[in-house]
């Protein structure tokens, strides 16, 4: 495991985060998804050990820390968070780089100067200069030229042009080719999840709702019109809404599992047309307390 939190609780104002029970695989991509103020930058500087859990553990690769994470951890963990640092600021991009080769061991130079290029951000411009866009960037192509064993990325994309948003993807699934790289990304952008994430957790309210496999989710629920028997369809198993459509048709929302089709077909009831819920349907439902059959934590 990449990281383990051990029921890890921060206490809040408005309600606590946690407690927190998950093994982050290594090797991975992971996407924290949730409604805001749902607990997501809280975990992110948990993992990062700029906020400590009031109550449980937190382990990395297989370790515990009471006083401050080695510095030889720390230099493997990359961080953009979602408000750049303001110290930061006064200084060029060449000059924070500078000063990022001497912190990280692994720090790319020929890299730097590729993605800097890629992504076209002004290097010689002081970074409270640089569009909020410009930053971002700057952020993405220090961070990854670092070569971080784990990437913690707090809503990346933030800012994002489509076509910088595009080399970003394209940049982090590069990361996974042939490194040992773990990233957690908190996003709220359905597309970055679909296109990257091996795996999601679900945060509600300072609540994990648990992890799943992002492939598992797709097709685990249906949308479907039927004509019919509507008392048989009150008792048909694994239906989780059941509205009118028109005069005729009732539109069911059901587990793809084989049960329906069978209780469709010993009902009577016709399905008219019928679609695999969308991966942002799926979230919905998780929250209304729908959990996906195959959850890992
Ligand atoms: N420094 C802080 N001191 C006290 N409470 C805080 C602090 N930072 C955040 N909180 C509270 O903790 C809760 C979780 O906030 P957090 O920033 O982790 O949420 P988030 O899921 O990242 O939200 P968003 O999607 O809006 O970025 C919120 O209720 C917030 O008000």
């Amino acid at each position: 495991m990449a990281i383990e939190f051990r029921g890890a609780i921060k206490e809040r104002r408005r309600h606590s985060i946690g407690p927190i029970n998950l093994n982050i695989p290594r090797g991975y991509i992971v996407a924290l998804v949730g409604s805001n103020g749902s607990g997501k930058s809280t975990m992110m500087n948990m993992m990062l050990q700029t906020i400590r859990p009031d109550q449980g553990s937190i382990h990395w690769y297989g370790e515990t820390f009471n006083g401050e994470m080695p510095l030889t951890l720390r230099q493997k963990i990359g961080y953009v968070p979602e408000v750049s640092i303001a110290e930061e600021s006064h200084l060029t991009a060449d000059a924070v780089a500078e000063f990022r080769s001497y912190w990280y061991p692994s720090w790319d130079g020929v890299r730097f100067d590729e993605l800097m290029q890629r992504f076209r951000v002004p290097r010689n411009e002081r970074l409270n200069r640089m569009s909020k866009g410009e930053r971002r960037k700057f952020e993405i192509a220090a961070v990854l030229a670092a070569r971080p064993k784990l990437l913690l990325l707090d809503e990346p994309s933030s800012g994002l042009d489509p076509f910088a948003w595009g080399d970003l993807i394209d940049e982090l699934q590069a990361c996974m080719e042939n490194e040992d790289v773990t990233i957690v990304l908190s996003t709220h952008i359905v597309d970055e999840v679909k296109r990257l994430a091996d795996y999601i957790i679900l945060v509600d309210e300072g609540r994990v709702l648990g992890m799943a496999e992002k492939d598992s989710l797709y097709g685990s629920w249906k949308e479907l019109w039927v004509q019919g028997d509507l008392e048989a369809l009150g008792k048909m198993p694994g239906v989780v809404k059941c509205d009118p459509d028109g005069p005729s048709l009732t539109r069911i929302t059901v587990r793809d599992n084989e049960h329906w089709n069978k209780y469709l077909a010993a009902s009577g009831i016709q399905v008219v047309k019928s679609r695999a819920l969308e991966l942002e349907e799926i979230l919905r439902l998780w929250i209304e307390g729908h959990k996906p059959e195959e959850l890992l934590a």
